[in-house]
């Protein structure tokens, strides 16, 4: 089977195109949704992708504000802008950018974060919400992930979905997520015995383990759906995923790209957040 590719990019491109004509009309009505994006130290991907997120709030009207912040800030001093953005009611998401400096706690900084305003979906009381299957924001690669599937008409329901990697802003979300769903999820991690068995037999493989090619198509069930997280730099300076692309695609039935795959949507997924912390602020109606 050749796998229909599913391009994050454009279903990103579309769903803001909605969210520009929501957030119009919510600035008709005075509504404004402010998002503040904290970027601690000069790490050149750390840019690159706070400049992603400031490039598509501009296109759909979120105003953005960055603050730039030397690596030599104190926790204290994060911790005080933070409780300074926490009482802005202009600002209605707040995303420090991941990961932090060494001296940086970086468990205490999520925890200061107000949960109404934590689009990333990362302070604990939105992680219980999400766990009790509630409404809450979701962390938005894991949310990114959701959006994509049920874009295709993927039915999540019944199928056994593995995740690879455990860490806390993706494997263990997503698999939360797709629990939700009601899948039954298996997470695999750098200490599991016999990986290829779980992935021989998944119906969904999510990889994120930040290793380039970590899993080809030898390693997977004809016709699975293989969702790449994997964001790893080459040598020569071009992105690429997790998951060996060309031969994953001759088996899977679908399977996403990287670049133009889960990446984009995850920035949507941020927006959508901060839209939705916005309405809420202002009492708007939610319609999910
Ligand atoms: N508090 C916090 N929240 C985050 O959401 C967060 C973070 N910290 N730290 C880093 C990771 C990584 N991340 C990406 C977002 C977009 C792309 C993306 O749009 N990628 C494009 C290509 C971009 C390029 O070529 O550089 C694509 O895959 O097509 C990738 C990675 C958000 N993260």
């Amino acid at each position: 089977m050749a796998a229909e590719i599913i391009y994050g990019k454009e279903l990103a491109q579309s769903l803001r195109d909605q969210m520009k004509d929501e957030v119009s009309k919510l600035r008709d009505q005075g509504i404004v949704p402010g998002l503040t994006v904290i970027l601690i130290g000069d790490d050149p991907a750390s840019k690159s992708y706070v400049a992603g997120k400031q490039k598509a709030s501009a296109y759909v009207g979120v105003d953005a504000d960055l603050i730039e912040l030397p690596e030599s800030t104190t926790e204290a001093e994060l911790l005080t802008k933070i409780d300074e953005l926490n009482q802005t009611n202009q600002v209605h998401g707040i995303l420090v950018q991941l990961p932090l400096p060494e001296h940086i706690d970086e468990q205490k900084v999520i925890e200061a974060i107000s949960p109404e305003k934590d689009v990333d979906g990362f302070h604990p009381i939105n992680i219980g919400r999400m766990m009790t299957g509630k409404d809450t924001f979701y962390p938005c690669t894991p949310y990114g992930i959701i959006t994509m599937l049920k874009s295709k008409d993927i039915s999540i329901e019944g199928k056994h979905a593995v995740i690879i990697g455990r860490s806390n802003i993706v494997g263990k979300p997503v698999g939360q997520l797709l629990l939700n769903e009601n899948a039954t999820v298996t997470y695999c991690h750098s200490r599991t015995a016999n990986m290829e068995q779980y992935i021989a037999e998944a119906d969904i493989v999510i990889v994120a383990v930040g290793k380039a090619d970590f899993i080809n198509g030898d390693h997977i069930k004809e016709g699975a759906i293989v969702i790449d997280v994997g964001v790893n730099r080459t040598e020569e300076g071009t992105l690429t995923g997790d998951v060996d692309f060309d031969s994953a695609k001759e088996k899977a039935s679908y399977i996403t790209p990287v670049p133009k795959g889960v990446g984009p949507m995850t920035i949507t997924m941020l927006l959508h957040n901060t839209i939705k912390s916005a309405k809420r602020f202002h009492h708007v109606p939610l319609d999910d």
